[in-house]
């Protein structure tokens, strides 16, 4: 009941072939919006179940970006009609608005971020953030020159697709092994990174190794600044919860052929940390920049006092 199409892009969220937080968002409502289309479901009800078997198997692929979860809730919430063809167009629509509504989000919450930016200033990134990357272009588009030191991100190195953006912005980039953080840091003005979710307390879920590069930043004086759309607010932990934190395949740290070569080490491979508030300077998001402590107010504003989970099987 599930569609094709659906699996094949559950299957490259899990396989990264489609990542970051933003542009998972993004294919999930795709996702939906091609069940809806597929779908050839006789009764409301079955389109609808359809639906959420869609929701749930996309639900499954990622546990930490909420982005996510916030998407396909978006879309089921939107979904309405007394007629297939009537909930199979709502659903379109819905997806149509949610992408319009990701994009002004990002392009707003660039214009924000880059008054952060003054002419001349260097940032340090770290892994690949299309939400950190708006505050840099809107900065180059208002003129400003900006530099670049991009930490190379193990285990997946996604600051290579950080690096070539930039260079193609003509942003001049040092890229470094991530070793190289805290070496690097008296030359920069600014840590600029995403997020996957931020929690109620203003806890910053990230990739790997950015609480050890906040940390660092702030022993050297150095702002961390934290560029995630509203879409990246956990509405689960308003209620206490905890973000869960994906564990990837072993296989990223240390191949096959390694592996034999060194017997049977235990490997883990943790894709995220969490970052406490009082290493963050400020979040940056399409409704202004917060200190992270306040993310809360806007969180409850924005969701209420927690949330649902319309894939829920009946
Ligand atoms: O939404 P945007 O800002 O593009 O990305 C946000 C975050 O998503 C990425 O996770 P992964 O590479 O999918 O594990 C990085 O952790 C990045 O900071």
């Amino acid at each position: 009941m599930v569609t094709e199409d659906v699996r094949a892009t559950a299957d490259d969220i899990a396989d990264m072939e489609i990542r970051g937080a933003a542009t998972i968002a993004r294919a999930a409502a795709d996702a939906l919006e091609s069940q809806a289309t597929d779908s050839d479901a006789d009764s409301p009800a079955a389109f609808r179940a359809e639906l959420r078997a869609a929701a749930r198997h996309l639900r499954d692929t990622r546990p930490t970006a909420v982005s996510l979860p916030n998407a396909l809730r978006y879309v089921l919430g939107n979904t309405d009609g007394e007629t297939v063809a009537a909930l199979r167009a709502s659903v379109t629509d819905a997806a149509d608005a949610f992408r319009q509504q990701l994009d002004r989000a990002q392009d707003d919450l660039g214009a924000i971020g880059a008054n952060r930016l003054r002419d001349g200033d260097t940032v340090m990134t770290h892994c690949h953030s299309t939400d950190a990357l708006a505050c840099v272009k809107a900065a180059l588009d208002d003129g400003k020159h900006i530099e670049a030191v991009v930490k190379e991100t193990r285990p997946r190195k996604q600051g290579h697709i950080t690096a070539d953006q930039l260079r193609e912005w003509g942003v001049p980039v040092t890229l470094i092994v991530d070793n190289a953080g805290r070496r690097y840091l008296d030359a920069v003005d600014h840590v600029l990174v995403g997020a996957d979710s931020i929690a109620a307390d203003g806890s910053v879920i990230n990739k790997i190794g950015t609480s050890m590069l906040a940390v660092v930043a702030r022993e050297r004086g150095v702002p961390v600044m934290v560029a995630a759309q509203t879409l990246k607010l956990h509405p689960d932990t308003l209620t206490g919860n905890t973000v869960e934190i994906e564990m990837r395949d072993e296989t990223e740290v240390l191949a096959a052929a390694d592996r034999h070569q060194l017997g049977a080490p235990d490997v883990e491979n943790p894709a995220f940390d969490v970052t406490p508030p009082r290493y963050v300077d400020a979040i940056v998001t399409e409704r202004g920049q917060f200190p992270p402590e306040s993310i809360v107010t806007l969180m409850r504003e924005l969701y209420g006092d927690g949330t649902t989970e319309p894939w829920a099987e009946d």
